[in-house]
């Protein structure tokens, strides 16, 4: 939510189990009515991550979108979360910025967006996600691709068997998630892997009812504690 401080940001991403990353193109002016439906169902953290035909978005459509769903997540005390621009996280008041492993390094991001917005960082192997728990300024980090996914053309994926690593060999309060693959229908190995919480992409932008879909991901997640 805008305009939240650091602390409560920090204490709303403990509390987060669902985190959707939605892209604003395709969805062809419905973004907002979409946002509401995937929040209403109980997502947590929504990202703007919008690479259709691999092209990322020009800035100030990235803007006019992430207004959009800031409208959006304040209506529904969810965070939001811009996608490897700590400039476009700064100008449009946003909670959390996301970098991969090509990004820009945490420390560079952390100068830019200041204390007040959390930063988090993708991991694909062992190495990564060590050095995500323990790395300053990193406050959240995901794990995965769990399968290979087409959202993310061309990135091997090291499967549940590192989510299986990261649960049992990484002691580490900061919040982690499993990315990567994950619908319904598998949301109960990702959990018996031993994630608590899991950022998805399809299983909510292509589902029929997206509050439905994200109804029934947050429900396994509630119940897994
Ligand atoms: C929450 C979340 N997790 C992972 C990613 C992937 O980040 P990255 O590897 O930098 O790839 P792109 O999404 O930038 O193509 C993410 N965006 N969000
Ligand atoms: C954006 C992204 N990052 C990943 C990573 O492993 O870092 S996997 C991924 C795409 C996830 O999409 P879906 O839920 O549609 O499979
Ligand atoms: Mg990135």
């Amino acid at each position: 939510m805008p305009g939240l401080d650091g602390d409560r940001i920090r204490k709303r991403l403990d509390d987060a189990r669902l985190y959707l990353c939605t892209d604003a193109r395709a969805r062809q002016g419905d973004l907002a009515e979409f946002a509401d439906a995937a929040l209403a169902g109980g997502v947590d953290i929504v990202q703007l991550r919008d690479k259709t035909g691999g092209k990322p978005l020009e800035a100030a459509q990235e803007i006019a979108a992430l207004e959009i769903l800031a409208e959006a997540c304040a209506r529904h005390g969810a965070l939001l979360a811009v996608n490897d621009r700590a400039d476009v996280a700064v100008a449009v008041d946003a909670d959390v910025l996301h970098l991969g492993q090509d990004d820009l390094p945490v420390a560079v991001a952390r100068r830019i967006v200041g204390d007040d917005v959390v930063i988090g960082r993708s991991t694909h192997s062992w190495e990564q996600a060590a050095a995500a728990a323990t790395e300053e300024g990193v406050d959240y980090f995901c794990v995965g691709p769990c399968w290979p996914t087409p959202t993310k053309p061309g990135r091997a994926a090291p499967g549940l068997d590192l989510v299986r690593a990261v649960s049992s060999g990484i002691e580490t309060t900061r919040p982690w998630f499993a990315i990567g693959g994950i619908d319904l229908a598998r949301l109960d190995d990702v959990l018996a892997a031993g994630a608590e919480r899991a950022v998805v992409v399809r299983a909510i932008t292509e589902a029929g009812d997206p509050a439905e879909a994200a109804r029934e991901l947050r429900h396994g997640l509630t119940r897994a504690g």
